[in-house]
């Protein structure tokens, strides 16, 4: 037979020979160990992982949500800076109207009676000058506070800074008030109200849970152990949560954050499907480069003085803004990722004979003697070779 004759012939054998599975029982006490235990694991891999821990077998939805705020409380300030003043909800709640994030104002820096007109502006590197020719007309710098005229002028004794055309007096806000002025803060209470809807199974909920009613919102107080479902905060208690201290962050402000999460298992557990609030700061408030801490804006009140001209009180006002973040999933039972995980767990099962088979013909001693009985090969000459060896066995 020709070379070309015989590669043919084993491309035939190769293609068209047909493989079935005989069952070969090995007594071997280490291999059925082996076998037993893998499944074993694939066992416990399925039950307590897949379906206990992460129920694979739900199909899932994301939180659509809706949040309310409103703060309350009172405080008084007596300060050198300002004339003594009462303060209400409608004093330091920037905008009065909550959502997902409300600002407390905790600390400010007022400037009253600013007009437009000229002054000189704050000496520093760039705004000293010793005469005329050191300022320019016209120059404006962002890091500043006007326009400049043109004029070097007296700030002090002894020290002279280019004249500008600003609100006049400028802020000065090197000095922050400390302790913080609305130090009372702490003591403000806030209500959420946060409605969720998972709109794939419609099913509603909200912090309000069914058995609050109007006489226990008005007393109740979050208390994770002893109140955990009042929607009712005191602003102490959220920081300390957070492991911050109030009077420390009311200084110079920052951001908190209040995190409500609606994880729901709607199978099992529908009627547990209540919030759990957690709470952590979210500007980064770095131990050792504390450089540009905290949160503030300005914003102004303006007024006309009899005679007509404009005024306005700045103010630099320093607080925590609060953002409200909800996240959630809801699982339900679905047959589709059943089946789907079903199949998973099966094809895994399928594939420990590898093993078990790897560990027989790789560490058992009587490897040789498995691995020759492990595959067959049945040819034509084989079958008439069993044939008349049955027939001998019947003519004894
Ligand atoms: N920040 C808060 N601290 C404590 N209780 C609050 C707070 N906000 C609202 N409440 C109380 O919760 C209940 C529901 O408030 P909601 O704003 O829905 O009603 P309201 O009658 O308009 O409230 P109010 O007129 O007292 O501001 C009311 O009894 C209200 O007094």
């Amino acid at each position: 037979m020709s070379r070309s004759a015989g590669c043919c012939q084993k491309t035939l054998h190769y293609v068209f020979d047909y493989e079935t599975t005989k069952t070969l029982v090995i007594p071997n006490i280490g291999v059925g160990c082996i076998f037993r235990f893998t499944q074993l694991l694939v066992l416990l891999y399925v039950v307590g992982y897949v379906c206990v821990v992460q129920k694979a077998y739900q199909d899932t939805d994301s939180v659509i949500s809706s949040v309310t705020t409103k703060v309350k409380g009172f405080a008084y300030t007596n300060t050198s800076d300002m004339d003594p003043r009462f303060w209400d909800g409608a004093d330091y709640i920037i905008p009065p109207q909550g959502d997902h994030s409300f600002f407390v104002l905790t600390n400010m820096v007022v400037t009253p009676k600013q007009t437009q007109s000229r002054c000189p502006e704050l000496p520093n590197p760039s705004t000293t000058c010793v005469d005329d020719c050191d300022c320019i007309e016209g120059r404006t710098d962002t890091r500043g506070n006007g326009i400049q005229t043109g004029l070097c002028v007296n700030y002090s004794q002894t020290v002279q800074t280019c004249e500008v055309l600003a609100w006049c007096p400028l802020e000065i806000d090197t000095q922050i008030p400390e302790p913080a002025m609305l130090a009372a803060a702490e003591n403000f209470t806030v209500l959420i109200k946060n409605s969720v809807t998972f709109p794939k199974f419609n099913v509603h909920r909200r912090n309000i849970l069914p058995h609050i009613n109007s006489s226990y919102l008005k007393r109740c107080e979050f208390n994770r152990k002893t109140d955990p479902d009042c929607p009712i905060f005191r602003l102490k208690h959220i920081l300390s949560e957070a492991g911050e201290d109030f009077q420390d962050m009311a200084v110079k402000g920052g951001v908190l954050g209040i995190i409500i999460d609606w994880s729901c298992d709607l199978d099992w557990w529908a009627r547990k499907c209540v919030p759990k609030y957690s709470f952590r700061r979210l500007d980064n408030k770095h131990p050792v480069n504390n450089v540009a801490p905290g949160y503030n804006f300005r914003f102004a009140k303006y007024y006309k003085t009899p005679d007509g001209e404009e005024t306005r009180t700045l103010i630099k006002a320093y607080g925590i803004r609060f953002d409200v973040i909800v996240f959630g999933t809801a699982g339900k039972f679905g047959i589709v990722p059943t089946i789907v995980n079903l199949g998973a767990a099966l094809a895994f099962l399928s594939l420990l004979p590898a093993v078990s088979d790897w560990f027989m013909l790789t560490c058992l001693s009587k490897k040789h003697y498995y691995s020759q009985h492990k595959v067959t090969y049945l040819s034509e000459d084989t079958e008439a070779e069993s044939i008349s060896m049955a027939t001998s066995y019947g003519t004894r």
